[in-house]
């Protein structure tokens, strides 16, 4: 029997899909109005801050939303792409979604990126995707571990979009890879392209993820496995253990208890026990940000000469390297199964 899949109004319409590359956000600026005003849609954000906000609010726009501008704004000046005017992240984000709309328009898949707090809002990424008549759209929130604090919150902010359409494009999100091989190959490359400019080898590696409040791990948010996951799969592929390739925990934020190791005070310990020649990987970041060119690549570079380091360097995150965009390509063309073979659908049966 022969019979053609009909949609809306031709015979021969396809169904265009669309990919939404979602990453953190990043202020447009770094000054004082730009960055409270990224600051305040980030840590206004309940799935970040769960504290009552009747108790937080008065404490956000008092104390924090007047201190740490100016803290946070001179960190993003000492990393910001002034040739772009523009953060770190947001060049590479924007890099990943051309090298990975390059890969795919061949197929007819369109690719955009928006970000959860700040510019390009994720609303407008995907009014942009449907708009170019994506009926299928893939959301890829871009943390290769799971947390509620953004893997959630990215779709959260997609389906807030999509509650406001009358016509819905069909949904489907890209879970996280913490595992991957094309995320673990891609890292394993990052390692050994970096060893390759040292003049001697490391003593040790050390993985520092982005930090999370303790409380939110007791209550359910699997996160450190995750980045267990992660680690444990990166040393099998590099070959190094767990003594030479450690995981801590960076970033913290607020009087709270962290997950720990803390990668500051672990990182500044080692002078002392005759390591003083470091590499750091972040493999939580898909793209380098203030928190991995500056907290790590600054501060804790300067913590460690003073403890008696003699040499930090930063494996550089996946960003625009060809390496990267092969993992995005794996990763979404896998997840488009059953969309991408639908193509064909306007054919007998
Ligand atoms: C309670 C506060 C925070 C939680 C929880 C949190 C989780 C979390 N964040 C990332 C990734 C990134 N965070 C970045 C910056 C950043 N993070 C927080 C706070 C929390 N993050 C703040 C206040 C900031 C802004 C900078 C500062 O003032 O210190 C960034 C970088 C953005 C950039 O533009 O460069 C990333 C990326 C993850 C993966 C995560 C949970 C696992
Ligand atoms: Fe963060
Ligand atoms: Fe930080």
């Amino acid at each position: 029997m022969t019979f053609i899949t009909i949609h809306r109004d031709s015979p021969t319409h396809t169904p265009k899909i669309g990919v939404l590359l979602s990453n953190l956000g990043t202020p447009d600026g770094t000054g004082y109005a730009a960055i409270r005003r990224y600051l305040g849609e980030f840590l206004s954000d309940r799935r970040i801050i769960e504290a009552n906000p009747l108790l937080w609010k008065p404490i956000l726009n008092g104390v924090v939303l007047t201190v740490r501008p100016r803290k946070t704004g001179a960190a993003y000046q000492r990393i910001w792409h002034t040739d772009r005017d523009e953060s770190p992240l947001r060049t590479y984000t924007r890099d990943q979604a051309e090298g990975l709309a390059a890969r795919l328009a061949p197929d007819g898949i369109v690719v955009t990126w928006g970000m959860r707090y700040g510019t390009p809002t994720t609303a407008d990424a995907l009014h942009d995707l449907i708009r170019q008549g994506c009926e299928r759209i893939l959301i890829a929130p871009l943390y290769p571990q799971y947390s509620a604090t953004t893997t959630a919150t990215a779709n959260d902010q997609a389906f807030r979009a999509l509650m406001r359409l009358r016509n819905q494009p069909a949904t489907r999100t890209l879970p996280p890879f913490p595992d991957h091989p094309a995320y673990i190959a891609a890292l394993a490359a990052r390692v050994r392209e970096h060893l390759a400019t040292l003049e001697a080898p490391p003593q040790k590696i050390v993985a520092s993820f982005h930090g999370l409040p303790k409380q939110y791990v007791e209550k359910g948010d699997h996160y450190p496995a995750d980045c267990e996951r992660t680690i444990a799969a990166l040393r099998t592929a590099t070959g190094y253990d767990a003594d030479t390739m450690p995981l801590t925990y960076q970033s913290r934020f607020g009087p709270a208890k962290w997950l720990e190791p803390y990668t500051a005070p672990y990182i500044e310990s080692l002078p002392a026990q005759g390591v003083t020649r470091i590499a750091v990987i972040m493999p939580g970041f898909v793209a380098d940000c203030i928190e991995t060119l500056d907290e790590i690549g600054n501060e804790v570079r300067a913590g460690f000469l003073k403890a008696g380091g003699k040499e930090l360097t930063l494996i550089p995150c996946l960003n625009n390297a060809p390496v990267a965009i092969d993992m995005l390509e794996t990763l979404v063309r896998n997840e488009l199964r059953g969309w991408t073979e639908d193509h064909t659908t306007a054919t007998d049966k």
